[in-house]
């Protein structure tokens, strides 16, 4: 039996929900064609538990399957804002976003540690293969109204590896359902599954995959994160590298138990709830989208040809969860992962240039397209430089690196502002950056075309449309900073304000 734990089991991951009170078991049937997604949708929009569909119209024997929405997305009561992200990696649910990512990073500066291969596991109770196979039948969500299809690959982890067999990628990418035996999805450069696609289309073969629904949570914390498993500049696989399996290792200090597919040599964590097994098609597109993105959009008939996988086995648990993202606007796991996770990377990309980065986030209030980095400002004084030249050094290095490939500004601020406040970042961002003088514009760079200005924008969809916003004051550069924030915890002394904290209550205020 793999281990229990709710960061390693996705089944132990869904009661620990139920105990902290942040899961909501519907017993009614639900329709899995938009009613499902519109429950989560407004589960996201209100910061209240995960709903767990028990009873969905069209479920299949053997409990094939139940739905779990908003899996990684955010708790109302500020002290357990990040409690179901905390969950994802054994961390208090008090646990910060810092706390969270810098948990994350902590496997950069450890030794991997491998996973091991067991004979078998959960994932293993049912199994499906060739004409048994009904993908149309499966109770599959619709998510938005004006999806090109059904979108059951929202936060499921895709394993494909170098044919070399020395790096394996787990990875997320969205994928509809195209017919009984296939599915169609995104595969987009420069994301570690577009790079390994490229391998294998050099080697001629349709590349080996498998995508497994509801992995150990610390797994899919990896897979959503732009790891380098590679060379820093994120090029094309070549040496022995680490891969997300070893990374996740590091960070939860075991080793996760993976089982063989059925069907090919990869392998998938033992206690997963459904694997689909198969390959993912060298030669073979078809037309997807359009889904309602991470940024809050759905483009009605923007529909474009993708690489096609190709189903030939399937495996899961009795009684199986799907998860389910039905992402958009705010606040669900495109914004909480992708744009956190991109952040964490892209500081400890800053950190290794020598950069006197401290810490960094991605402000919910930019939809996840802004990083703020928050520098030393001592060690920023020390480096002796300029607005223009840090800018063009920070989008030099971040906008010509993988893991920026999401994020479109760089809010550079001193260590006064809190990168994981958004007001804090707006101040900085309104009253410091000067536009068209501390500002340096980046066209010569990949750009990411799921941002609206890009892919429905004026300019090129994927080239350009980046920018470095200096929100650091001239005297933070030479003297240290000449003013003083008109705010409580600035501009009072400190024994009135702690009287003033002792007479807070007594004098008719309700805490803070
Ligand atoms: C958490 C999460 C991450 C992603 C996605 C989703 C969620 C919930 C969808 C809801 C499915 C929406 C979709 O936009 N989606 C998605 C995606 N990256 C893509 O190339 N294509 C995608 O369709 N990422 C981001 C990637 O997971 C990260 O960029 C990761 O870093 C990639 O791994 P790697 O290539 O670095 O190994
Ligand atoms: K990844
Ligand atoms: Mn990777």
């Amino acid at each position: 039996m793999s281990p229990t734990s709710p960061h390693m089991n996705f089944r132990s991951f869904v009661e620990a929900l139920r105990q902290d009170g942040d899961l909501v078991s519907i017993h009614r049937q639900v329709d899995p064609h938009l009613e499902a997604a519109a429950i989560t949708r407004l589960v996201y929009e209100h910061d209240l538990p995960a709903p767990l569909f028990e009873n969905l119209k069209g479920a299949q024997k053997h409990g094939m399957f139940r739905i779990l929405g908003a899996p990684a997305a955010l708790r109302k009561d500020p002290a357990t804002r990040y409690g179901r992200l905390a969950r994802h990696l054994a961390l208090p649910p008090t646990a910060s976003m810092k706390n969270i990512l810098d948990k994350m990073l902590s496997a950069a500066d450890q030794a991997p540690i491998a996973p091991t291969i067991v004979p078998t596991g959960e994932c293993k109770e049912n199994i499906i293969e060739g004409d048994q196979i009904h993908l149309e039948q499966l109770p599959a969500p619709f998510i938005h109204k004006d999806d090109g299809g059904k979108y059951i690959q929202t936060y499921g982890m895709h394993v494909v590896q170098s044919p070399d067999g020395k790096w394996t990628n787990w990875s997320i990418a969205r994928a509809m359902i195209k017919d009984d035996k296939h599915l169609v999805g995104l595969v987009i450069e420069p994301q570690h599954i577009w790079q390994i696609h490229q391998l294998w289309k050099k080697e001629g073969r349709d590349c080996p995959w498998a995508l497994c629904f509801g992995v150990p949570p610390a797994a899919i914390m990896a897979a959503s994160m732009p790891i380098r498993t590679y060379d820093p500049a994120g090029n094309v696989a070549g040496a022995d590298g680490v891969s997300e399996a070893s990374y996740v290792g590091s960070y939860t200090g075991e080793s996760l138990q993976l089982v063989k597919c059925e069907t090919n040599n990869l392998h998938v964590p033992a206690s997963t709830e459904i694997v689909f097994e198969g390959t993912l098609s060298i030669t073979e597109r078809a037309p997807e989208g359009p889904f309602g993105e991470m940024h809050g959009y759905v483009f009605p008939g923007d529909t474009h040809d993708w690489p096609v996988y190709n189903v030939d086995c399937i495996t899961h648990r009795d009684d199986a969860i799907l998860p389910m993202s039905a992402c958009g606007r705010l606040t669900d796991e495109t914004h909480t992962l992708i744009g956190a996770l991109a952040a964490a990377e892209i500081a400890n990309v800053c950190r290794q240039a020598g950069l006197p980065v401290k810490d960094s986030f991605s402000p919910f209030e930019s939809q996840v397209t802004w990083v703020a980095l928050q520098f030393d400002d001592a060690k920023l004084r020390a480096m002796k430089t300029n607005s223009q030249e840090l800018r063009e050094k920070v989008g030099n290095l971040v906008f010509n690196h993988k893991s920026g490939y999401t994020i479109h500004r760089l809010v550079l601020v001193g260590d006064d502002i809190d990168v994981y406040d958004g007001k804090d970042i707006m101040w900085a961002f309104s009253t410091r950056c000067r536009p068209g003088m501390d500002e340096t514009f980046f066209e010569d760079v990949k750009g990411f075309p799921l941002v609206p200005y890009m892919s429905h924008g004026n300019g090129s969809p994927v080239k350009g449309g980046k920018v470095v916003s200096d929100a650091l004051m001239p005297s933070e550069y030479t003297t240290g900073r000449d003013w003083v924030a008109a705010d409580f915890d600035n501009s009072y002394p400190e024994e009135l304000k702690n009287q003033v904290l002792a007479q807070w209550e007594n004098d008719g205020f309700a805490p803070l």
